[in-house]
């Protein structure tokens, strides 16, 4: 086993694309065709070890890589060879699991100690015919659970729980910060604290931004600072707005936001109005990005804080 090369995937990051050969000689790439359904992948090292794999349950893709799979066809499992210096780079005799978009849910060294399960979010796709869904990226898994908790405490322990957020107003010809209820209610602040700042980016690079270059094919090459939010109970939302309709934030193209604490909150969703009812409250750790030009709105949260980070991007 190697840990070392399997040290750079973790849980969240996609996996990269590889190139597979089937037994019959006919090659496969992993992007182009095992995503859409949960994945297992798995890299015995012997055929002692890839006997002890567990089948899959039902719509799981699993895919055996290297040297040796599990008996037959009936086991659940395909055998593939790979490109080696791949093979080279994630390690054998590990067992990994990613969701339908090949992102990397949870990994382990073979044997297995702990039986895997197919959790929610990566369960079967279950069809649901909609009408009318906004235009939104969801991008789960983007910062950790502890970088969650550490954003909350620096917001309202070392910042003192930030400012009350103000909207930009012309009078006589001048803009001015001014709060206004009719707009928003919220606290906010931009982190004072470099090496956190430094973990969001560093995320943002690595589970963001490749994400945005796939699905609006656009490359991101600049970011405005990022600020956390709090929406306290009964006394926080955003009203309809649009992100880039005045002067100062014109260059802006896409809103990211992370939610630090789903759970424990209600209300606070983001809805956008343009395209229908649906209420957007990705988990904790999850990114939303939009484009900046759409109209929405952050309801107001009912019970708990709501809280987030937020940026955008040109
Ligand atoms: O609450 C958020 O996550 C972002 C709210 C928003 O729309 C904004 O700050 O422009
Ligand atoms: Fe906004």
């Amino acid at each position: 086993m190697n840990a070392a090369a399997s040290a750079h995937w973790l849980p969240g990051d996609r996996l990269p694309d590889v190139r597979l050969r089937a037994a019959d000689g006919d090659s496969h790439t992993l992007h182009a065709e095992f995503a859409g359904r949960p994945l297992w992948l798995a890299t015995p090292v012997d055929a002692a070890s890839a006997s002890q794999l567990p089948s899959p349950p039902d719509g799981v893709i699993a895919i055996c890589v290297g040297a040796t799979a599990p008996e037959g066809a009936a086991s659940g499992w395909s055998a593939y060879a790979a490109d080696p210096r791949w093979c080279a780079g994630l390690g054998t005799g590990l067992f990994w699991q990613a969701d339908a978009n090949l992102r990397l849910q949870a990994s382990q060294v073979l044997p297995l100690e702990v039986v895997p399960t197919v959790a929610a979010d990566i369960a079967p796709f279950r069809g649901q015919e909609t009408i009318a869904i906004a235009p939104v990226l969801q991008i789960p898994g983007v910062f950790e659970p502890e970088l969650c908790l550490a954003l909350i405490r620096h917001l309202e322990v070392d910042c003192a729980g930030g400012d009350v957020s103000a909207v930009l107003v012309m009078q006589d010809g001048e803009q001015r910060l001014q709060v206004d209820p009719n707009i928003k209610q919220r606290r906010e602040v931009i982190p004072r604290d470099a090496q956190l700042d430094a973990r969001m980016h560093e995320r943002l690079m690595r589970r963001a931004l490749p994400e945005i270059a796939r699905v609006f094919n656009f490359e991101v090459r600049r970011r405005d600072p990022f600020k956390l939010l709090a929406y306290p109970e009964n006394a926080g939302y955003f009203r309809a707005h649009r992100d880039n309709e005045t002067p100062d934030v014109a260059h802006r193209r896409f809103a990211l936001s992370v939610n630090l604490n789903q759970a424990e909150y209600t209300g606070g969703e983001f809805r956008y109005p343009e395209f229908g009812p649906h209420l957007f409250s990705p988990p904790t750790g999850a990114a939303l990005v939009f484009s900046c030009s759409l109209l929405h709105e952050v309801r107001p949260v009912e019970r708990g804080t709501r809280y987030a980070m937020t940026t955008f991007l040109a």
